[in-house]
């Protein structure tokens, strides 16, 4: 039995809109213009080992070659109807469509020739951004939203009048046949939520809020029953044939209902055109070439039984095919790109502010927040372990009688004080950051909002959990190792475990944004401390660094921290050794104050100055 979690209209953080007493207009989300997307002489290849250079999959050279992934391709997709492209598997559909979508990387791996064009105007990436959305087939949503409450967060972003937001939503949940499940939650890996199908919806309908005239999609069939997959492709006829959308998609093996919803079908096999045109004219086309569908057959099996590389029978054709395309259908695409309308983009403009941007992105961080305080109370519960642990360990070590051990214990007690906030910030963004990264990277690049808007928006929420978790952890600590016990000393203490904390979280994004695999992060993070760590004083003084390592201290925010909260525990206090000698302690408490806090800019600058290059390189 499936269970889903139904959530009541009001909810706090988000302003939710009522659909029920609505009219709606399909026309009301019908695009301006009609877009035609087309492309000419599209090569594409990537480099790959030679395999002349292996043996029994041994590499013995280093030698590489270009394999050739689309061969020339030219093509169009008409606005207002539905284009399919189909293939056996590695045809290159889904180059093709990365390639429309400006979405291959660009590298010296790759290389890419041609152009492609919207009502014959070359666009970008920047430019494909804002008249068209790519729905990739991994659906990426947050999955403590509701799809009403997912479609508000798009709407709101984009439109800055409620009426118009209200009437965007109500629209798209109907379009998209949602409004059975608008309330339930979406979920995920973490806890079940809507169906496959109704998820696969939502995540075209949340493209679909902002109103692009075009709409890319890869499979958007895949792992879908047959009645679920029709259903879907109905709809984006629907959105193509009322609301003169441009839909595009790619698709294996679909339903002979299914094929009938198609307008417009390009074949590829081994990166090249064996047929493209309408869908009325397929079954000619392989006629004059001597392949007539049976009867009682599915077209597209048919055809696509045809296409097969891999049966000798299909590869003898394939040439014959090749040419015949050439001489047919070629000339045809031609004159359609030729004839294509020059009409102006309907470029999406963006009505919303920065700040009521930032407002709408924290407050969807509060609902997560409220919606799965798991990890709220994992890092509560961390935290009073380690307050303990610390307590306990080093309980009333300031309790002293000024001997030089006295002396090494209590500064082994601050500076594992420093160590464990350092660890527990970083520990805390990275493991949670890289699901963020996937939801970010997919709103930036549908325009939702800028990077520096998600960027404060996160930090709204981050910097009073960076505040309240160190307090926490010091409160508990601090009387059992039984430092000193002036208001002073306290505040200075609990001051400076905030501002390392707050340095570590810094730095945890700055490594969450660099890295997506969470086991490269995780290898990673642990060498990114160890100098911080070796070089912060504690473990030898800095007199007896090489010189030419002695610089390393200085960018070490946990030798400031150190510092600061040996200089305020050991202030007044007579003790064998002078503490400020034996660890060479030279800048002064105000001096690290300032540093630590000029390197919380510093590495919040650093890790949205990675996530603007993160998102840069992803196009
Ligand atoms: N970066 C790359 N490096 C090496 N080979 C690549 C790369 N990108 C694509 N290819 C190869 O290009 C061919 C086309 O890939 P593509 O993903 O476009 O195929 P497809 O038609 O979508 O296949 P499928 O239906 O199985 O998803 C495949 O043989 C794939 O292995």
């Amino acid at each position: 039995m499936k269970i889903t979690r139904v959530f009541p209209q009001n909810i706090p953080g988000i302003q939710l809109l009522n659909s029920n007493n609505q009219t709606s207009t399909s026309k009301s989300l019908k695009t301006n213009n009609l877009v035609d997307l087309s492309f000419e002489n599209i090569e594409y290849s990537v480099r790959v080992m030679d395999p002349k250079s292996q043996q029994r999959g041994i590499v013995i050279t280093q030698s590489q070659e270009n394999k050739p992934i689309l061969k020339g391709l030219t093509g169009i997709c008409p606005g207002g109807q539905v284009t399919a492209i189909l293939g056996s598997s590695g045809a290159g559909k889904t180059t093709l469509l990365n390639i429309l979508a400006c979405r291959v990387p660009k590298n010296s791996e790759s290389q890419l020739r041609g152009r492609v064009l919207a009502n014959h105007q070359e666009y970008d990436y920047e430019k494909f951004c804002l008249f068209a959305s790519y729905i990739m087939q991994n659906d990426i949503l947050m999955e403590t939203m509701t799809p009403k409450e997912a479609f508000t967060f798009a709407a709101s972003m984009k439109f800055s009048d409620p009426t118009t937001q209200m009437q965007r939503v109500t629209e798209t949940l109907k379009s998209m046949k949602l409004e059975k499940c608008q309330n339930a939650l979406i979920g995920g890996i973490t806890f079940k939520g809507i169906s496959g199908g109704e998820r696969k919806r939502t995540s075209i309908g949340y493209e679909l809020v902002s109103n692009p005239a075009c709409i890319l999609l890869d499979e958007p069939t895949s792992g879908l029953d047959s009645f679920t997959a029709f259903a879907i492709i109905n709809e984006l006829k629907q959105l193509a044939s009322q609301q003169d959308r441009t839909v595009i998609f790619t698709i294996h093996s679909p339903s002979t209902d299914i094929f009938q919803l198609f307008d417009r079908i390009m074949l590829l096999v081994g990166g090249k055109f064996i047929y493209q045109g309408q869908k009325s004219n397929i079954i000619d086309h392989f006629q004059n070439l001597g392949f007539t569908c049976p009867q009682s057959s599915n077209p597209m099996d048919y055809y696509l039984s045809l296409m097969q590389v891999e049966n000798l029978e299909n590869q003898k054709h394939f040439n014959k095919m090749f040419q015949y395309y050439d001489q047919n259908c070629h000339p045809n695409v031609m004159q359609q790109i030729t004839n294509g309308d020059n009409l102006l983009l309907p470029l999406k403009v963006i009505e919303i502010t920065q700040i009521q941007q930032i407002k709408q992105i924290a407050n969807r961080n509060l609902l997560a927040f409220t919606r799965d305080p798991l990890q709220f109370y994992i890092r509560i519960f961390q935290t009073i372990v380690q307050g303990l642990l610390l307590g306990g360990v080093f309980w009333k070590v300031a309790d002293n009688e000024g001997s030089v051990s006295d002396l090494m214990g209590i500064s082994g007690s601050l500076f594992f004080c420093v160590f464990n906030l350092v660890i527990s910030a970083v520990l805390a963004i990275i493991l949670t950051f890289p699901v963020e990264r996937e939801i970010f990277l997919r709103e930036e690049s549908s325009k939702l909002y800028s990077i520096s808007s998600y960027f404060i928006g996160k930090q709204i929420l981050e910097i009073p959990l960076c505040i309240v978790l160190p307090i926490l952890q010091e409160l508990i600590s601090y009387w059992m190792c039984g430092y000193h016990n002036t208001t002073e000393a306290v505040i200075m203490h609990l001051f400076v475990s905030i501002l390392i904390y707050n340095w570590a979280s810094g730095l945890g994004m700055l490594i969450g944004c660099i890295f997506s695999d969470l086991k490269a992060i995780l290898g990673i993070a642990p060498y990114t401390l160890l100098p911080y760590v070796l070089f912060s004083g504690f473990f030898a003084n800095p007199k007896f660094f090489y010189s030419w390592t002695r610089w390393i201290q200085y960018t070490s925010p946990i030798t400031y921290s150190f510092e600061v909260l040996s200089r305020v525990e050991f202030k007044d206090q007579l003790y064998e050794v002078d503490p400020i000698d034996l660890y060479d302690f030279k800048f002064g408490t105000w001096t690290c104050i300032y540093v630590l806090i000029g390197f919380i800019f510093l590495f919040r600058i650093f890790a949205f100055m990675a996530l603007y290059i993160l998102k840069s390189k992803l196009q």
